[in-house]
C-alpha cells in the first residue's frame, strides 16, 4: 500500500573502508530482503574493480521492509553514495533524492576528509543527518572520540548518533529506528496528486533493456506508457516499466511522490539521461525543474595511444563501451607525430582517470599508452581570441599570447596536528598554493585551508600528503575558477626532433628545474643508440636545459661467450620484444615509460 508517511529515503556516507558495504548486508539481513546464501552474489559481485579500489563508482540503491519496534510497517530506500572527490555531483544528486543521510564513521578512524565534504553536501540538501559511530566491536575503536569529532564537525548532537557493529550487528535495529524517527517522511516536498517531478540521480547502461534510469520521485506519479520528458535534453519517451530495486530490480505498476526506483523507456544513450535532470509528463509537464542541475565537464585531459597502432579500432570500440556506461567520459580522436593516432581522453579526475585505463586493460585486454595529465588551461591571444587549452602541444607561442588563466582550487587537509608544518610548506612552498587559515575540527585533529592550482594536485599531491603525515592525513579539493598566471610550455627536442607528447605546461617560477630534472629523467629512460642522442628543453625560444646520450654499439650477443644458440635466440627475440614496445621517433627508439617521465621526476630525489 503506497503511503508516503511511511517512507524513509536516506544516503549512507561513509569514507572509503568505513564499512559501508558491511552495513548494507546487516541491513539486508535484518529486514529478511534477501536469502543470506544468495546475498554475495546477487548483491556484491557487480562491482569487482569497485571493491578493488575501495570505491563506489555507480549508486545501489536498495529498499527495504521494516518492522518498526512499535509495529508500524516502513519502507525504507538507502542509497549509498560514490565516495570520492572526483564525483562530487553525483553525490549531490543522490544526497538530493533524499530527506536524511547516515553519517557512518569508522571509530579507528574518526572523521575523514571526504566525510566532511559529504555530510556538507548532506547539510545543503536541508538532510536530516543521523551519526552511526562503527566498528565499535574493535579493542582499538575510539568510540567517545569519534562521538566528539562528529559532534563538533557537523553539529549533531549525541540523541542523534548510534553506535554500531556492521560486523556483529549490534546498533543496527537502533540505527533504522533512529531513521523513522528523526528523518522526516518526503511528504512535505510534493504530492502524488501534482505534476509529475522526478529528479534523476543515476543512470545504467542494460544491454538487453538499453538506459535504466535511478530516480527520485518527488511530485506525482509515473506508469507504463506515460510519454515522459527530460526537462534538460528536452526528449521525450514512451516508459515500458517502471520498479523498485528490491534489492534486485522488480516491477511495479506505479512509481509515485517519495518513493527511489527505476524507469525504462527505450532511452538508448547514457547522454541522455543525464545525472540532475527532471523528468515530467511529457502530456502534462510541470513547469519548474528541480533545481542543481549541472552538465559535468571534465577537469583533467590525457592522451591515450594503443600500445601497438594496430590496436587503434579496438581501442576506439573500447572507449565507446565504456561511455555507453560513463556520461562524463569524453574522447576525440588525436594524432600525435610521437605516438600516432590515439584519443584526446577528458576525465573528471585522476581516479576517474585511472578507473577508465585500467578497465580498458582489464575487460579488454588492451595495452596502452596513457600520456601525462594536463587541466584545462584558459589562454588569451594578443589578436583578442581566447581558446582553451586542452593538450600542451596546442599551447600558442608566446609572442601570440596575452595571457595565459588556470583553474583554481580551494583545499582542504585534515590532520592530526603534529604533521600541519611539513603540509604547508609542502602545499605552499613546494606547490605554489597559499595557506589561508587552519581551524580545529575535533580534539586532536586540524582543517587546513589553501586555495592552490589544480594542476598542483593532480600529480603526486594525494602520495606526498600522505606520506609527510604518516598516512594520517586526507584532503578534499574543490574547484573555484580561474586566475591568471605565468605559465610557459617546455618542449622536449631528441635527437633534434621535437616529441609533442612530452610538451608540458609549467609555472615560470618552476621552469628551470622541470626542463633540468625532465631532460635527466629522458637521459636514463631512453637506452643507449649506436650514434649520440641529444636531449633539449626548450622554453620561449631558447634552450634552457639539455643532456646527452653517448653512443654506443650495443650487442646482445657479445653477452654469449660462443657456443649456446638457444640463449642467443632468446635475446635476439627478447630484444626484438623490447623494440616493440618502443616509439621511434627519427632515428631514436624511445620506450613508452619516457612518455610518462615527468611522473616519474621526483622519484629519484626523494
Ligand atoms: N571489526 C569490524 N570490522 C568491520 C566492521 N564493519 C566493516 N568492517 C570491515 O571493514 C572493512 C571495510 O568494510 P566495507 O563494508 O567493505 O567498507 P566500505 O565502506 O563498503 O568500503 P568501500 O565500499 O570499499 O568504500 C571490511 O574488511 C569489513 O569486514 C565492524 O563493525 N567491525
Amino acid at each position: 500500500m503506497y503511503d508516503p508517511n511511511f517512507i524513509r529515503n536516506v544516503a549512507i556516507i561513509a569514507h572509503i573502508d568505513h564499512g559501508k558495504t558491511t552495513l548494507m548486508d546487516r541491513i539486508l539481513e535484518l529486514t529478511h530482503s534477501i536469502d543470506e546464501r544468495n546475498m554475495r552474489e546477487q548483491f556484491l559481485d557487480s562491482m569487482d574493480l569497485e571493491r578493488e579500489k575501495g570505491i563506489t563508482i555507480k549508486s545501489h540503491p536498495v529498499k527495504v521492509f521494516y518492522t518498526s519496534k512499535k509495529g508500524q510497517d516502513y519502507e525504507l530506500n538507502i542509497l549509498d553514495t560514490p565516495g570520492h572527490i572526483d564525483f562530487t555531483y553525483e553525490v549531490s544528486r543522490s544526497l538530493a533524492a533524499c530527506e536524511g543521510a547516515i553519517l557512518l564513521v569508522d571509530a579507528t578512524q574518526g572523521v575523514q576528509a571526504q566525510t566532511v565534504t559529504n555530510t556538507y553536501l548532506a547539510l545543503e540538501n536541508d538532510l536530516e543527518i543521523i551519526g552511526a559511530i562503527n566498528k565499535i566491536d574493535l579493542p582499538s575503536a575510539n568510540v567517545e572520540e569519534t562521538l566528539l569529532e562528529i559532534n563538533d564537525l557537523v553539529g549533531i548532537d549525541s540523541d542523534s548518533i548510534v553506535k554500531i557493529s556492521a560486523k556483529t550487528g549490534e546498533g543496527v535495529s537502533e540505527l533504522l529506528e533512529l531513521i523513522i524517527e528523526k528523518v522526516p517522511p518526503p511528504t512535505l516536498k510534493g504530492s502524488i496528486n501534482d505534476k509529475l517531478k522526478a529528479l534523476v540521480f543515476d543512470a545504467k547502461y542494460d544491454k538487453y533493456r538499453g538506459i535504466i534510469v535511478y530516480t527520485r520521485v518527488f511530485a506525482g506519479t509515473v506508469k507504463k506508457e506515460d510519454n515522459i520528458l527530460f526537462m534538460a535534453s528536452g526528449k521525450s519517451y514512451e516508459v515500458s516499466e517502471v520498479g523498485v530495486f528490491h534489492p534486485e530490480m522488480v516491477e511495479i505498476d506505479n512509481l509515485s511522490a517519495g518513493e527511489i526506483g527505476y524507469i525504462i523507456a527505450g532511452i538508448k544513450e547514457i547522454q541522455e539521461a543525464k545525472v540532475g535532470d527532471t523528468i515530467t509528463n511529457a502530456q502534462d509537464p510541470t513547469d519548474k525543474p528541480l533545481p542543481g542541475y549541472k552538465e559535468v565537464k571534465p577537469m583533467v585531459y590525457a592522451g591515450l595511444y594503443p600500445g601497438l597502432p594496430e590496436y587503434y579500432e579496438d581501442l576506439r570500440k573500447a572507449l565507446e563501451k565504456l561511455k555507453l556506461n560513463d556520461a562524463s567520459l569524453v574522447f576525440l580522436p588525436e594524432n600525435s607525430p610521437a605516438l600516432g593516432y590515439g584519443f584526446r581522453v577528458g576525465f573528471l579526475g585522476l581516479l576517474h582517470m585511472e578507473i577508465v585505463k585500467e578497465r580498458i586493460q582489464r575487460e579488454f585486454d588492451l595495452a596502452v599508452i596513457l600520456t601525462v595529465p594536463s587541466v584545462i588551461y584558459n589562454a588569451k591571444l594578443k589578436n583578442g581570441e581566447v581558446i582553451q587549452i586542452t593538450n600542451p602541444s596546442q599551447f600558442p607561442d608566446q609572442e601570440y599570447i596575452e595571457s595565459v588563466y588556470e583553474p583554481y582550487c580551494k583545499l582542504d587537509i585534515i590532520t592530526p596536528p603534529e604533521f600541519m608544518g611539513d603540509l604547508i610548506n609542502l602545499a605552499q612552498v613546494e606547490k605554489r598554493g597559499e595557506f589561508l587559515y587552519v581551524s580545529n575540527a575535533g580534539k586532536n585533529r586540524v582543517v587546513l585551508h589553501f586555495e592552490i592550482p589544480l594542476a598542483e594536485i593532480i600529480f603526486d599531491f594525494f602520495d606526498k600528503m600522505k606520506a609527510l603525515s604518516k598516512g594520517y592525513a586526507s584532503m578534499d579539493y574543490e574547484l573555484i575558477g580561474y586566475r591568471e598566471s605565468k605559465l610557459v610550455k617546455i618542449e622536449i627536442y631528441i635527437n633534434k626532433e621535437k616529441v609533442d607528447a612530452l610538451s608540458y605546461i609549467v609555472h615560470e617560477s618552476k621552469a628551470y628545474e622541470i626542463a633540468r630534472k625532465l631532460v635527466d629523467k629522458l637521459k636514463d629512460l631512453i637506452p643507449r643508440h649506436q650514434f649520440e642522442i641529444p636531449i633539449q628543453a626548450y622554453c620561449k625560444g631558447k634552450i634552457i636545459a639539455r643532456s646527452t646520450i653517448k653512443a654506443l654499439r650495443k650487442d646482445v650477443l657479445q653477452k654469449c661467450y660462443g657456443g649456446d644458440v638457444t640463449r642467443k635466440m632468446k635475446l635476439l627475440e627478447k630484444q626484438k620484444e623490447g623494440k616493440k614496445r618502443m616509439r621511434e621517433i627519427g632515428e631514436v627508439s624511445i620506450p613508452q615509460e619516457a612518455f610518462l617521465a615527468l611522473l616519474k621526476i621526483d622519484e629519484d630525489n626523494n
